[in-house]
């Protein structure tokens, strides 16, 4: 053909070519910002390359927040993900996101193919969250551009300042990067430059360089959104003048670098090898501001070797009437010009841009917010059966600040920094050093073979006695009544009541017993002097030497009696994860071996666990994270002085109190601050409530509790606040751990304190330890005299009380109570059901009279559990500290101190701190260890009638 014939048939193609096709002409590619399932799978992309020359296309969070969170049309993959393998909400969204990015590329990859690697491209961004972090979208980047698996993929970095590096380091792996959220011309010059060195970098190692794309997204219409603003705030005509004329000047700048750079002489010799160039790619190039032309950010921007990726609407619009000419290069000095202006007006286009960044991550990650927040909540929907549910009926002023609270977690990030182990979102202490229970969750601190092989040994033993105090008792005593099969039997044994040990004693064979001691410290007092206990107890029936093979350690590496059981010959040591506390050791070894050791199928437990620990996780943004929302309802009902926890739970279920009362109290009590669990206190009617409750319903599908459900529904009807969770099965009791121990360290920021110490059952250790070494020495306790006594009591107090009998002497305590208040049974008695019972019936007594909360504890159980918050917690506990003379007594081995003796101790010990830290305190000592809780719960009711 010759050259007239040719133009001829240019002349031909261009006349016919719409006005998109044209902008190819010109050397710009026309993208697409948009992708969507629908629109794909009704042939749209496909369209668009056909008849419009369509030769890339961009996504971004917000793109995908807009196609996956408002549609259903992702609901067929995001079930059949989610019933393969429930995974965590950010895979799931990848998954789904990584599907239509696939179909994008093999939709374009005959563009790819026809312009031999140069243009045909699909970009999926790195999480929003990493836009500061380095490694971690290096990393991800590299495991997108795996998965997604197609050469004509794009992975989208943001060009901030961490960006870069990753990006450099990522074009050298020969990843094709889409360097995203460019404002400014300098973050510009430093992406160009990381993507020229990272050529050459491979260059020098003998790579490839002809199949690596990069295009930087330079965004435009944003700055004139800023800038525009700042100009009519000016006013002047000279300001007026350059309106809506930045940001293109801007990108013309910009362009006139590239060029500047695209003639250099280094660049050149990278051209030679076959490098492609990093073109510049206008992002953002819909008009906001309708005073403008719909085409503006189009027709201004058109050169050679440039990109433009419009919104639908944008694209539409240039394809109707859009026109092109060589604007980009044109009248440069006239954008010089504007900018210089807009420096003279003190428009700060740095600061500007400075900003854009940061308002872009954030918007991003917003975007994200919301995108992972819908598949978390579909998540959920297609788990249900599977996974515990969350409601909550709340006044309205306590709803509107659970929002805020959850809004406040949100916007900084709380979910990640919880998992990220960033004590920002507490008080910036040593939080982040305690939060190894996280990956317990996730069954990483147990071997799960080995539990399994202790499972298969325990079979031979009848019972299985543990050891060990709160943190080290109260999850395996959990587990072993709601979940355990009754073979071996589980003896949770954290007293030191001469009844209760003795209780224990008598219902156990040391012949056919397994006996495990569990202490992460490994100096705790009562485990030490339990197995002291024990084990000369054992051996006596096994013979000596013989009883070690029967006992198992639970305890920290390195803790003393880590020492004690290699000296015995213990069966096994297993060791915990010292950044674990006590509180929060149930699904590490602490909670898990005495599990498996009665037979419970610590696996399958786990299968169970983890889809709530996936649900709790650091992508699932707090209003769809099951324990960012009961979280937020705990911490700020008790910044609402809503401060008193009332669970209501299924029969079943009923156990799971003393655990949680552990988690809440000793995590949130300290410093007057707090949440007071009140746990076994049986539902009263309106009336007997003031304004200090939050109710939490934990409701075991199936369990009869119609009664109960109907006082509920009578407190929500006054407007109490009800929160209300559900499981299916008894099993799914492993969930509701996670949920609680993620809640309680949110409630813990919201509160404002630091959830993971526990300053004041510290210091009653001590004081116990030190008043039972005063009596090894001397052979007795400090003498102390009762200010009254008749023939069933004696009655102790720091101050004396007024009252002629029991009954006057209880009202005058009782008298101090004012709304808010909580009265607490401290009973160092033994814990049996008919002491539960009339302790019952005495916390019924004193909240119908006095409309306060009440707490029961038996001691020195809760010493090591409710005790903090009690001492260390608000100011608003009115205490009964329960003692008796022992019927009996039981001597410890190798002690001068009998069981008895160190209960009294521990008694008197927890008075004088709880008197020291200003709460108000009364003892009253039974003469009678049998008749005695009766004939107290006669005269506390004569007290709360009279
Ligand atoms: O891929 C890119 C840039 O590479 C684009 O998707 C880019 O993110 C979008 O153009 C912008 O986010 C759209 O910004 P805007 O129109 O909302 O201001
Ligand atoms: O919850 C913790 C208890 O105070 C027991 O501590 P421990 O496991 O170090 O013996």
């Amino acid at each position: 053909m010759s050259d007239d014939q040719l133009e001829a048939v240019r002349e031909q193609e261009a006349s016919t070519m719409n006005r998109l096709q044209k902008l190819e002409e010109a050397g710009q590619a026309v993208w697409l910002d948009f992708i969507d399932r629908e629109f794909m799978a009704a042939g749209g992309l496909k369209r668009l390359v056909e008849e419009d020359g369509l030769t890339g296309v961009t996504s971004n969070p917000s793109i995908f927040e807009k196609a996956i969170g408002h549609s259903s049309a992702y609901d067929a993959q995001l079930k059949a993900e989610v019933e393969a393998d429930p995974r965590t909400v950010e895979t799931i969204y990848e998954a789904l996101a990584i599907k239509d990015i696939q179909d994008a590329c093999d939709t374009l990859k005959p563009v790819y193919d026809k312009h031999e690697a140069k243009d045909g491209y699909v970009s999926i961004e790195v999480s929003p969250y990493l836009a500061m972090e380095t490694d971690t979208t290096l990393a991800a980047a590299k495991r997108l551009w795996a998965e997604v698996d197609r050469e004509n993929l794009m992975v989208k970095i943001p060009g901030t300042d961490p960006g870069v590096p990753a990006i450099h380091d990522a074009i050298e792996a020969g990843i094709n990067i889409n360097v995203t959220l460019l404002f400014s011309l300098d973050a510009y010059k430093k992406v160009l430059e990381a993507y020229i060195s990272a050529l050459e970098a491979r260059v020098a190692k003998g790579e490839a360089i002809d199949r690596i794309a990069s295009v930087a997204s330079f965004f435009v219409s944003r700055i004139d959104g800023v800038m525009d603003k700042k100009i009519d705030a000016l006013g002047t005509e000279e300001a007026k003048a350059i309106r809506g004329k930045i940001a293109i000047a801007n990108a013309k700048i910009a362009y006139q670098h590239y060029l500047e750079v695209s003639a250099s002489a280094r660049w050149q010799a990278l051209a030679e090898k076959g490098a492609q160039p990093q073109r510049l790619l206008w992002a953002s190039t819909g008009t906001k501001d309708k005073a403008y032309s719909d085409v503006l950010y189009v027709e201004t921007l058109i050169g050679r070797d440039t990109v433009n990726t419009m919104p639908p609407a944008t694209m539409d619009a240039f394809r109707d009437h859009g026109e092109t000419s060589n604007s980009l290069v044109s009248d440069v000095d006239g954008a010089e010009k504007v900018l210089a202006t807009a420096e003279k007006l003190g428009l700060d286009l740095d600061g500007v841009t400075a900003q854009l960044v940061k308002d872009g991550v954030k918007s991003f990650a917003d975007a994200a917010d919301s995108l992972y927040g819908a598949v978390a909540g579909k998540r959920g929907k297609f788990l249900a059966g599977k996974l515990d549910t969350i409601s909550a009926d709340l006044p309205a002023d306590l709803d509107a600040k659970v929002k805020d609270s959850i809004e406040k977690a949100r916007s900084e990030g709380w979910s990640r920094k919880l998992w990220a182990h960033d004590a920002s979102m507490w008080t910036g202490g040593d939080e982040g050093k305690w939060l190894g229970w996280l990956p317990a969750a996730e069954g990483k601190q147990v071997d799960i073979a080995a539990l399994q092989a202790l499972s298969v040994e325990a079979k031979k033993y009848k019972d299985v006695v543990l050891l060990g105090m709160g943190g080290s008792s109260l999850g395996p005593e959990v587990m072993g009544l709601i979940l355990g099969a009754g073979s071996p039997k589980l003896h949770a044994l954290d007293s030191t009541d001469p009844g209760q040990v003795a209780s224990v004693a008598d219902a156990t064979d040391p012949a056919n017993t397994l006996y495990i001691v569990a202490s992460k410290s490994g100096s705790t007092m009562e485990p030490e002097l339990l197995r002291a206990y024990f084990f000369a107890r054992c051996e006596q029936a096994v013979g000596e030497g013989k009883a070690g093979a029967r006992f198992v350690a639970i305890t920290d590496p390195g803790s003393k009696l880590e020492k004690v059981a290699k000296e015995h010959g213990y069966a096994h040591i297993f060791l915990g994860d010292p950044t674990i506390g006590g509180r929060y050791s149930v699904l590490s070894v602490f909670g898990m071996v005495p599990s498996a050791a009665i037979g419970i199928d610590v696996g399958a437990f786990f299968d169970v666990v983890t889809l709530m620990t996936n649900s709790c996780g650091p992508d699932a943004p707090p209003a769809a994270n099951p324990g960012f929302e009961l979280g937020a309802i705990m911490g700020a009902a008790a910044v609402a002085g809503r401060d008193k926890l009332t669970l209501v739970p299924s029969p079943t279920l009923k156990p799971f109190g003393s655990w949680l009362e552990q988690l809440i109290a000793e995590s949130t009590g300290k410093q007057g601050e707090g949440i007071v669990p009140v746990d076994l206190e049986p539902l009263g009617d309106p009336a007997d409530y003031g304004n200090d409750r939050v109710f939490v319903h934990l409701h075991l599908e199936g369990d009869a509790m119609s009664a109960d459900h109907a006082k509920l529904e009578a407190l929500k009807a006054t407007g109490q606040p009800i929160v209300t969770i559900v499981l299916n099965k008894k099993e799914d009791i492993g969930q509701e751990f996670v949920r609680w121990e993620v809640a309680t360290a949110v409630a813990g920021a919201i509160i404002g304190i630091d959830p993971f110490d526990q300053p004041d059952v510290e210091d009653a250790k001590i004081q116990t330890r030190q008043l039972i070494e005063a009596y090894e020495q001397s052979g007795s306790l400090k003498p102390e005299t009762p200010f009254f006594e008749d023939g069933d009591f004696a009655f102790y107090a720091p101050a004396k009380v007024d009252g002629g009998d029991a009954a006057a002497i209880l009202k005058a305590h009782l008298s101090t109570a004012k709304a808010g208040d909580y009265f607490g049974f401290l009973a160092y008695i033994e814990r049996n059901e008919t002491h539960e019972a009339t302790i019952e019936a005495m916390r019924v007594d004193v909240r119908d009279s006095k409309k306060i909360a009440t707490v029961a504890g038996f001691g020195p159980r809760f010493l090591h559990s409710t005790g903090q918050a009690y001492k260390g917690g608000p100011k608003e506990g009115i205490f009964l500290t329960i003692t008796r003379e022992p019927s009996q007594d039981i001597a410890i081995p190798g002690n001068r101190a009998s069981f008895g003796t160190v209960q009294l101790a521990q008694a008197r010990g927890d008075m004088e701190v709880l008197a020291s830290r200003g709460q108000r305190v009364l003892r009253v000592h039974l003469k009678d260890e049998k008749s005695g809780p009766e004939a107290l719960a006669r005269a506390l009711k004569a007290a709360t009638q009279a």
